[in-house]
């Protein structure tokens, strides 16, 4: 029975329209009520709104990096300091002639982006906790810069804050400036969210490796996303400056960095509108609850445990009704080759990958030990043998995860670079794991489309700007993903989020996104692992189709009866040697591959 849930494309498509409508009630509703928010002619809620803004305008930008690219930086706090210290020194005239403030918040921006990229460098190199002790020992030092460089900071006596001439004077004027400012740092960012940059971070965060094998190149992606979350944070600063219109080191807490840590996680990652209202809650809660401000640090913790606890989404789960429909339990999936003529580019020419004697050592283990290997477009070749063989190393050297010790790597003839495996995508060569290593988070055509993110052709700037070339490669991308979904037999879960699949799903998804590179050679690490017999069936017809279209699939793969059934080539690897290469009639009757392997 096939699922009934979104089976058609009428209902599909109802469906996807109805999650946009759902997705957009929540913004038009929050920008009215930021719109209207001056007629209750309340200063105080006025501030509390302005602060809540301002903060926005940092979280913003950190969004991407905690929630979207899973770095922990926890003290961007310095990006606030920062900019307002820019803005202010500046428009106060502490270093050189007075600046008109709007030209000092401007220039509050530029440093934060400068500094944004530097702190987030060590995020390249370093991991989790290391790279949060770094933000946080940056923010340090910042604040005690400000302390000590009294001519321009004023020291622990402080200096005033910048205000902004007409028509974002003090009052509801300065209001709406924070407001126009949060409701663009929101659409830029929730661009990129919805781009294939925003696509590629999330890989980044949970499935790196998978991210890489689709030609994602983490370092130049993450320092883009520094500059911006530096950039707005810079910002955020010069508007705070104003807004306290007395600026001292102890106006920079811990506290506030926690605050803007939580608000996302509480949002729930890889969300835009969880962590804005996540981020106004915890701004407002506090003046509401005056009484308990000496609790504000315990209150987070308490907060944070209770959603980590109880709904680890944060605020975006609670309002992702869309994925609390059920699905239907049996669902097939029924592959349709015919479709893969249009997913391939038939290639005319014979290609090959030589691997030549590699070696490649774990210690005293010989993983691989002067192995020969040749795939060749148009077949598949299947690579064979007991646990701890030496196959999936063998499939990471091709993907550029592992150096070996000794020997050569040829396409077509032409040396090709062992390491790098984010370059692999330019070869057109793709890969599955062992694994899947698949975006739970993500629905399943966002999963695909992460495949094709190198085909894209936008920049970062105009992905953020949702330029015209951005929306043509979104139009693109989505459309070959759902051609790719079709092919494998998948595309009625086109809309789902992806750790509702069952395991056999996700295994044909990771052949749906490495299909989005229009692969000319394939690798899968066994593919089959988990699978029924008749889906065994069905993936080694869509495996077979996949290599008359010209790709040269390497199968790694432990279920005797498909390799024999698909390949037109085996290799029989034991203990990182060649045992036996042949036809699947001639590995049949090899008698060593027998005794070892397959058993009599
Ligand atoms: N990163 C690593 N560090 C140390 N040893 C490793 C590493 N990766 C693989 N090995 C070792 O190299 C040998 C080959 O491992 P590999 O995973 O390639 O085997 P395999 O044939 O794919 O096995 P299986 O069928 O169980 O997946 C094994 O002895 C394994 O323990």
């Amino acid at each position: 029975m096939t699922d009934t849930t979104a089976s058609t494309p009428a209902r599909a498509g109802a469906t996807s329209w109805l999650g946009k409508l759902e997705g957009k009630i929540s913004w038009i509703l929050l920008g009215l009520a930021g719109l209207a928010l001056p007629l209750l002619d309340d200063s105080y809620i006025g501030v509390i709104a302005q602060r809540a803004c301002i903060y926005w305008v940092l979280s913003a930008g950190l969004n991407l990096v905690v929630g979207y690219a899973g770095q922990i930086a926890i003290g961007w706090v310095s990006m606030l300091t920062l900019g307002a210290y820019t803005t202010a020194a500046l428009a106060a005239g502490r270093v050189g002639a007075e600046w008109n403030p709007y030209l000092a918040l401007a220039a509050g921006g530029v440093m934060g982006a400068i500094f944004g990229v530097i702190v987030g460098l060590p995020a390249l190199r370093l991991r989790t906790f290391y790279f949060a002790m770094t933000t946080l020992g940056f923010a340090t030092i910042v604040t005690q810069v400000a302390l000590a460089w009294k001519d321009v900071t004023g020291g622990g006596v402080g200096t005033p804050g910048p205000t902004f001439p007409w028509p974002f004077e003090p009052g509801w004027g300065f209001y709406y400036f924070c407001f126009i400012l949060a409701a663009v740092a929101t659409w830029m960012t929730a661009n990129i969210g919805s781009s294939r940059y925003g696509r590629a971070l999330v890989a980044i965060r949970d499935a790196e490796v998978a991210a890489e094998a689709s030609g994602i190149a983490k370092p130049k992606l993450l320092i883009m996303v520094f500059l911006l979350a530096g950039a707005l944070g810079g910002v955020a600063g010069g508007l705070f400056a104003s807004l306290q219109s007395y600026i001292t080191p102890d106006a920079f807490t811990f506290e506030m960095s926690v605050l803007f840590f939580i608000a996302i996680l509480i949002g729930g990652r890889g969300s835009i509108l969880g962590p804005v209202l996540g981020t106004i809650i915890l701004t407002a809660l506090p003046e509401f609850a005056a009484p308990l401000v000496q609790w504000s640090t315990f209150l987070y913790a308490v907060l944070l445990l209770a959603i980590v606890l109880l709904v680890p989404g944060g605020i975006a789960d609670l309002l992702d009704f869309k994925n609390r429909r059920p699905l239907t339990q049996h669902r097939e999936i029924v592959p349709r080759t015919e479709l893969l003529k249009r997913a391939l580019d038939k290639t005319d020419g014979k290609h090959s990958i030589v691997l030549k004697d590699i070696a490649l050592h774990f210690g005293g283990v010989r993983a691989i030990d002067g192995l020969d290997l040749e795939i060749r477009s148009g077949e598949v070749h299947g690579l064979i043998g007991p646990n701890g063989s030496g196959k999936t190393t063998t499939l990471n050297v091709i993907s550029g995860y592992y150096r070996p010790k000794t020997g050569t790597m040829k396409l077509d003839g032409a040396d090709m670079p062992f390491d790098q495996p984010h370059a692999r995508a330019s070869y057109r060569i793709a890969r599955t794991f062992q694994t899947p290593r698949i975006v739970g988070a993500a629905s399943v055509l966002e999963n695909v489309m992460i495949g094709g993110t190198v085909h894209g052709q936008a920049t970062f700037t105009e992905a953020m700007l949702s330029l015209p070339r951005n929306r043509r490669d979104e139009k693109l991308l989505r459309q070959a993903a759902m051609q790719a979904l079709a092919t494998v037999g998948l595309e009625s879960l086109a809309d789902v989020r992806a750790d509702r699949l069952q395991h056999s799903e996700l295994r044909f998804i990771e052949i749906a996104r490495a299909l989005m590179l229009r692969p000319a050679f394939l690798m899968l690490d066994e593919p089959a692992a988990g699978l029924s017999t008749e889906e065994i069936k069905r993936l080694g017809a869509l495996i077979k189709a996949i290599s008359r279209e010209g790709t040269g699939v390497l199968l790694v793969e432990h279920h005797a009866d498909l390799i024999f059934d698909i390949c037109d080539r085996v290799t029989v690897l034991n203990l990182g040697k060649e045992l036996a290469a042949g036809t699947p009639a001639e590995i049949r009757a090899h008698r060593e591959v027998v005794s070892a392997y397959l058993g009599a």
